[in-house]
């Protein structure tokens, strides 16, 4: 058993009107409760992030943003940026996700902007790594998440990198219903820990690695069993509150 505190963070993606935000978590709340040995996040769309962190400020949800811009201000139409994000009392965001990479052309090297700029602005960032299903079957796994976590930690201040999770999210399980065993999973993220120490030992111990991709009720107990599996990033099942904050007490367990 480790110490590090386990972490469960939603991912909205592109769901939910502000009304319906505002309908889903009013039915989270009320089941997490006080939760106090896990950190619980919810990332929803970005009009509706005021909304939910008025929601959610004084409760044990915290509030992330699903991207960032990696300047402050600027000529980026479309963009926003961590100050914008820091204003509104945001927590965190999640950065680099296999949606933003394969949609949105997001490189590592934007990414090695990105990840310290969010510290930057008081904002925990959730560095997202994973495979495509061609990648594991050539055998090159290692490879792509050692390019990923290595690039996205690069500019990190050392004494900041504990303060970073990273979330391991294999592009063939997201949103598939595959999920890759407890085993797969577990030597995925001991590897991501495994590189993050090799910037800083004592970080790479204290730093939390999430598993993501088809988490639910039914598989997250074996997945969070596994020792360097520090918790999820939820898709689909975020979107329903019972079943969100049923991974939530899998995670106490
Ligand atoms: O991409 C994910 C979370 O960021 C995972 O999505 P699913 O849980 O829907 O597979």
């Amino acid at each position: 058993m480790s110490d590090r505190k386990p972490f469960i963070a939603g991912n909205w993606k592109m769901n939910n009107t502000i009304a319906e935000s505002e309908e889903l978590i009013q039915a989270l709340l009320p089941l997490v409760g006080a939760v106090e040995d896990v950190d619980i996040v919810v990332a929803p769309p970005f009009l509706a992030l005021q909304a939910i962190v008025d929601s959610a400020r004084g409760s044990a949800v915290g509030v992330y943003a699903q991207n960032m811009a990696e300047k402050d201000a600027g000529a980026c139409t479309g963009e926003v940026s961590g100050p914008m994000l820091a204003e509104i009392d945001v927590h965190g965001v999640i950065l680099g996700h296999s949606e933003r990479r394969q949609l949105f052309g997001e490189t590592d090297r934007l990414l090695q902007l990105k990840v310290p700029k969010a510290l930057e602005f008081g904002l925990i960032p959730i560095l997202c790594v994973g495979e495509t299903e061609e990648e594991r079957e050539r055998g090159d796994t290692e490879r792509k998440l050692r390019h990923q976590v290595q690039e996205g930690l690069e500019k990190v201040p050392l004494e900041r990198l504990h303060e970073v999770v990273v979330a391991y999210e294999p592009i063939w399980a997201i949103g598939t219903g595959l999920t890759a065993t407890p085993e797969q999973a577990q030597d995925a993220v001991a590897f991501v820990r495994a590189l993050v120490q090799g910037f800083d030992k004592e970080a790479g111990n204290r730093v939390r690695v999430l598993y993501g991709g088809s988490m639910k009720a039914e598989n997250a107990a074996d997945l969070l069993a596994q020792p360097d599996i520090d918790g999820g990033l939820i898709g689909g099942a975020s979107l329903d509150a019972e079943s969100f904050a049923a991974i939530v007490e899998a995670a106490r367990s």
